[in-house]
């Protein structure tokens, strides 16, 4: 089954088809037609954003989340067709889809609803008659620029709390997965959202993406993606001096203690690991183990990862999906390959059917092996043993990322030491390293972010707008 998608610009769906993507699962099956934008569909966009940001910043913010609210009920009423087409265009299994389409609807809600919230506040001034108050202004046009592992959340993420702040909006997508977004965008379309508020450019990270970091016109840029692209942009959106917001990668370390349970510990990093086909930037990549439960863990390890079936996302009992593409499949086998060269061992996995690749338990790994420092993005875990909690820790901490980190063990006393130890933006204790609430920020630190403004969460509305301070004398 193939799905057309075009692009959105000025409330019209535009351009012609040009470029195929095939379901990584069923590789004779074209999922996706998608056209491909250049720098002159990126210049309409932004035109079409440009103006329509006035009236929809003049829009109650009540009236903008009741849009987002009526997209949300939209959404639901579409709930199988678009996590269908989820699986079909990424891989992951129908229940993943499921629960990142329902995330979608839930950040819709959540979001509409602060259309009704308090923002600004009331400070007492030193001037009789006077009041003073803050009010937070929407930026203006603002470009999102996502990546394919979650292609409906993470558009919606931002876009929610974008739009409720009266910023009117330029998509790009991930070349890879243009569906999802679109069936977000036509709930937003169909509830009512004025055109040009929303516009969507398919196509070519380099292309269509650079030029939306690199026009004037946009005032800020929200991306999540490799660290390699972000820093990049980083530099473009910081020599124009707009605002930028980088969520990156990853090399998520997990740290299991002696009096962990070694079955429990195994479960939760497996959870982290090889879930979503190990393709989240919060997954679990390294595991570091102190002597007394290393076997004990190692063993549960390998049977909870010989528990995942590979298969079609869309078939009965497969548990683990393909990995997106062909490329990122050459990524982690070479990573594996890699890491043996160096002295691991692959305890199981390390085989791929076509894109189909089992989940991979590594041994005998260093903390200085590639595996152990470089992200891999895929269903691939590396056990290494330490001496002792500090140990752990320290190595826990020796990354250039610092996005997630997780500690198995019934010990309080170290459980909040990690919290407050570990360098990452989200500690974990007995839970995956996957898995956040959409009413709680996330973000990384280090190289895994811009490490300024938080995503999801009361503060998400913060990047997209800026604060005035007003004074009004009442002795006229
Ligand atoms: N920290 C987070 O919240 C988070 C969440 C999901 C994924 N990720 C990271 O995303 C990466 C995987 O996603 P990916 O392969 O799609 O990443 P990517 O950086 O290749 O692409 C991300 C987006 O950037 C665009 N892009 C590529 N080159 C560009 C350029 N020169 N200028 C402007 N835009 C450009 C792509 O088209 C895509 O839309 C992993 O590193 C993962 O850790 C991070």
């Amino acid at each position: 089954m193939t799905t057309t998608v075009q692009h959105l610009i000025g409330g019209e769906w535009t351009g012609d088809p040009v470029r195929d993507r095939h379901n990584p699962a069923r590789p004779g099956e074209v999922a996706v037609r998608a056209p491909a934008g250049d720098e002159s569909t990126v210049d309409a966009a932004i035109s079409a954003a440009e103006d329509a940001r006035r009236a929809w910043a003049a829009t109650p913010a009540p009236a903008r989340g009741a849009i987002l609210l009526d997209a949300a009920e939209l959404l639901r009423s579409r709930h199988e067709t678009v996590a269908a087409d989820l699986v079909r265009e990424e891989g992951k299994t129908l229940a993943e889809a499921r629960g990142e389409v329902r995330r979608a609807i839930d950040v819709l809600r959540y979001f509409g609803a602060h259309g009704w919230q308090r923002t600004g506040d009331v400070f007492p001034s030193s001037t009789p008659d006077t009041s003073v108050f803050t009010r937070p202004e929407p930026l203006g046009v603002v470009g999102l620029i996502t990546p394919w592992n979650f292609p409906i959340a993470i558009p919606a993420w931002k876009l929610a709390p974008a739009l409720v702040s009266g910023n009117s909006v330029v998509l790009k997508p991930a070349e890879l997965t243009p569906v999802s977004a679109t069936h977000l965008a036509a709930a937003l379309v169909e509830s009512g959202l004025p055109a040009g508020v929303l516009n969507i450019v398919h196509g070519k990270g380099s292309v269509v993406g650079a030029a939306l970091a690199a026009d004037q016109r946009v005032r800020a840029l929200s991306f999540t993606g490799s660290t390699e692209v972000g820093l990049r942009l980083h530099q473009t959106l910081s020599a124009r001096r707009a605002r930028v917001q980088l969520e990156m990668g990853g090399k998520n370390a997990y740290l299991v203690l002696d009096d962990a349970d070694p079955a429990v510990a195994a479960r939760t990093v497996a959870a982290g690991a090889f879930g979503l086909t190990g393709q989240a930037c919060t997954a679990t990549s390294r595991v570091y183990c102190t002597p007394g439960v290393r076997a004990a863990f190692t063993e549960a390890l390998v049977k909870e990862a010989e528990r995942f079936s590979p298969g079609d996302g869309l078939a009965e009992g497969t548990t683990i999906g393909p990995v997106v593409s062909a490329a990122q499949l050459d990524t982690d086998l070479s990573a594996i390959e890699r890491a043996c060269e160096q002295g691991a061992s692959v305890a199981t996995g390390g085989k791929a059917d076509g894109l189909f690749l089992s989940a991979t338990v590594l041994t005998d790994v260093a903390h200085d092996h590639d595996v152990a420092r470089n992200e891999v993005f895929g269903p691939v875990v590396a056990v290494i043993q330490v001496d002792d909690y500090d140990e752990g820790l320290a190595l826990v901490n020796d990354s250039p990322y610092g996005l997630t980190a997780g500690l198995c063990t019934r010990d309080l006393t170290l459980a909040h030491h990690f919290a407050a130890h570990a360098e990452a933006g989200v500690v974990k204790i007995n839970r995956p390293t996957t898995g956040l609430d959409l009413n709680v920020p996330f973000g990384g630190v280090k190289c895994s972010s811009s490490n300024t403004f938080r995503e999801q969460g009361p503060t998400a509305t913060d990047f997209y707008t800026w604060s005035k301070t007003i004074y009004v004398g009442h002795d006229q």
